[in-house]
């Protein structure tokens, strides 16, 4: 089993948002390894950072990334931080994965009203954004087999992106 596609891309992408009606427009299931993580601990993820720390909260994320590869025939979306990963990178290979990007400005704009994203909880969020971006766009890309850019696209605008340059040559 294989998911038929798997999302990623940094905080506010919409990993979420478009993986979910990506998985509608596909008549498949979504799965994403944030909400795999919340079930399995029963803790909310900015507990699992503040208390453990983010090492351990990746530890958990690299299990979800697994499981969600061995058991998801839908749409599966990844945290933003999975790729830093190299056992999660070396095991996309051969998948049908997706970088949905987006820029510091919009990407701070949509998460910025929330406090549940503990890495952007700092001080100055953009440039914390912007970092982050910065070390993982290599990684995104490194992985992917589709980029696209939503910085101007409405969400169902980003599924006929995804749909129209993804070619589900592996099923
Ligand atoms: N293309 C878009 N245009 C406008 N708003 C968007 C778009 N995609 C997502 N959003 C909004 O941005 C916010 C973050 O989206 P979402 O939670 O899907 O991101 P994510 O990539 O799953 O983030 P995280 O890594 O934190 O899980 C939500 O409020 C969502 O409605
Ligand atoms: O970009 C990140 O490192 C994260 C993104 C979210 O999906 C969560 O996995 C968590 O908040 C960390
Ligand atoms: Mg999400």
């Amino acid at each position: 089993m294989s998911p038929r596609l798997v999302v990623l891309g940094p905080p506010g992408a919409g990993k979420t948002t478009v993986g979910q009606l990506l998985a509608e427009r596909l008549g498949v299931s979504f799965r994403d390894t944030d909400e795999d993580v919340v079930t399995a601990t029963g803790r909310a993820i900015s507990d699992i950072f503040t208390t453990d720390g983010e090492p351990a909260f990746r530890a958990l994320e690299e299990d979800a990334v697994a499981a969600g590869l061995a058991e998801h025939d839908g749409v599966l979306a990844l945290g933003g931080g999975a790729v830093l990963s190299a056992a999660t990178r070396e095991r996309l290979a051969g998948h049908a994965v997706v970088f949905l990007n987006v820029g510091t400005a919009e990407g701070v704009r949509r998460t910025g009203l929330s406090t549940a994203r503990p890495l952007l909880a700092g001080v100055n969020p953009r440039s914390t954004f912007k970092a982050l971006l910065d070390a993982r766009l290599p990684l995104y890309r490194e992985v992917a087999t589709v980029e696209v850019v939503t910085d101007d696209l409405e969400p169902e605008q980003v599924v006929d992106a995804v749909l129209a340059r993804w070619r589900p040559s592996a099923g």
